[in-house]
C-alpha cells in the first residue's frame, strides 16, 4: 500500500475526500525534488523513472493533474518526459512560478512578455558575482524570464548563499526583480507571481473539491498556504512534503506544515500510486 503511516488527521480526511470525490480532485505537484530527484547539475535533472507512469495512472481517475514549478514549463515537460503520454492528455504545467502555462492538449506554452528587468540583471550578473567573490562552482541558470544562481557545486553551498544573498538582492531590486530563495539557489525573477497565486487561479478554474499538493522547497510555501485556505473553507486537502534524500536537512517550514513527509520522489510516486489504487478499489 502506497499511503504512508503517520499522517495527520487532516491528511487522513484529505485522503478520504479524494477517494470519495475523485472526479472533483486536483492533484498538484512540484517538479524538482518532488517528481525529479535533486542532482548537482540542474540540466541533468530528470523525473523519477516511475513518475510519468504514476501520474498517467492517476490522471484519468481525478479531475486534473497539474505540475507547478519554478522551471520553465517546457523544461519540466522535457525533463519529466510528460509530453505525449497516454493518460496525461489533460496535463497542465504552470512554469516559472505560474508565469508560463503549458497544456498537453495543445503542446504549447502561453506566457506574457519577459519582464524588462531580466535583461539588465543578465548583463550585470557576471560582474556582480565577481565583485561579491562568488566561489568556484557558482553557476548561473538562465531561464529566459529569470536567472538562478546555484551554489550546490561550490565547496560550501550554504556559505556561498550567505555571501551572495545581499549583493543579489541589491541587483534584483535595482531592476525591479525579486530574489526567490530555494535549495542551494537564489533566483532573480519578476514579482507578482508565485506558486500560491498560480495554484489558487488553477483551483478556481476547476471548482470546489479535494486537493493534493506535494512540494519540497521554500517556493512551495505559498502553494501550501493556498491549500490551507481551501481546507479552512471545509474542503478536504492533503499536503505532502517530499523530504530530501540527499543528506541535506528538510525545509523545516514545509515539513512542519505537511500532513506527511515522504522520502523524496520515490515516496511521492508511491503515494500517487497508492491514491490511484484506493480510488480504483472504492
Ligand atoms: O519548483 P521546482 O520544480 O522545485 O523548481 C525549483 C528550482 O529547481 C531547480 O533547482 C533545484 O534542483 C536542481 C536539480 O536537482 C538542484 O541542482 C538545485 O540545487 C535545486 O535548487 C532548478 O534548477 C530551478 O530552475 C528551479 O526553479
Amino acid at each position: 500500500m502506497g499511503i504512508p503511516e503517520g499522517m495527520t488527521a487532516a491528511g487522513r480526511d484529505g485522503v478520504a475526500g479524494v477517494v470519495a470525490q475523485p472526479s472533483r480532485t486536483v492533484v498538484a505537484l512540484d517538479f524538482d525534488g518532488t517528481l525529479a530527484p535533486i542532482v548537482a547539475d540542474p540540466a541533468s535533472a530528470r523525473a523519477h523513472p516511475g513518475a510519468a507512469a504514476a501520474l498517467a495512472a492517476l490522471a484519468p481517475l481525478v479531475d486534473s493533474v497539474v505540475v507547478v514549478t519554478g522551471r520553465p514549463a517546457a523544461v519540466a515537460v522535457e525533463y519529466g518526459g510528460l509530453a505525449d503520454v497516454p493518460g496525461l492528455e489533460r496535463l497542465t504545467v504552470l512554469g516559472q512560478y505560474g508565469a508560463e502555462r503549458w497544456e498537453a492538449a495543445t503542446g504549447e506554452v502561453v506566457a506574457p512578455e519577459v519582464h524588462p528587468g531580466v535583461a539588465g540583471v543578465r548583463a550585470e550578473l557576471p560582474a556582480a558575482l565577481a565583485r561579491a567573490g562568488a566561489p568556484e562552482g557558482t553557476w548561473v541558470e538562465d531561464k529566459g524570464r529569470a536567472l538562478g544562481v546555484h551554489t550546490r557545486r561550490t565547496a560550501d553551498p550554504d556559505a556561498a548563499l550567505d555571501l551572495l544573498r545581499a549583493p543579489l538582492a541589491e541587483l534584483a531590486e535595482r531592476h525591479a526583480l525579486i530574489v526567490e530563495p530555494g535549495r542551494m539557489v537564489l533566483e532573480l525573477r519578476p514579482p507578482g507571481v508565485d506558486k500560491g497565486a498560480a495554484l489558487t487561479g488553477y483551483l478556481a478554474e476547476r471548482g470546489p473539491g479535494p486537493v493534493v499538493y506535494a512540494g519540497d522547497d521554500l517556493g512551495d510555501l505559498p502553494a501550501y498556504a493556498a491549500v490551507e485556505r481551501r481546507r479552512a473553507e471545509g474542503l478536504p486537502a492533503l499536503l505532502v512534503c517530499s523530504g530530501p534524500v540527499t543528506g541535506e536537512p528538510p525545509v523545516r517550514e514545509l515539513a512542519d506544515r505537511a500532513d506527511v513527509v515522504v522520502p523524496g520522489p520515490a515516496g511521492v510516486v508511491e503515494l500517487l500510486s497508492g491514491l490511484a489504487e484506493l480510488i480504483r478499489a472504492r
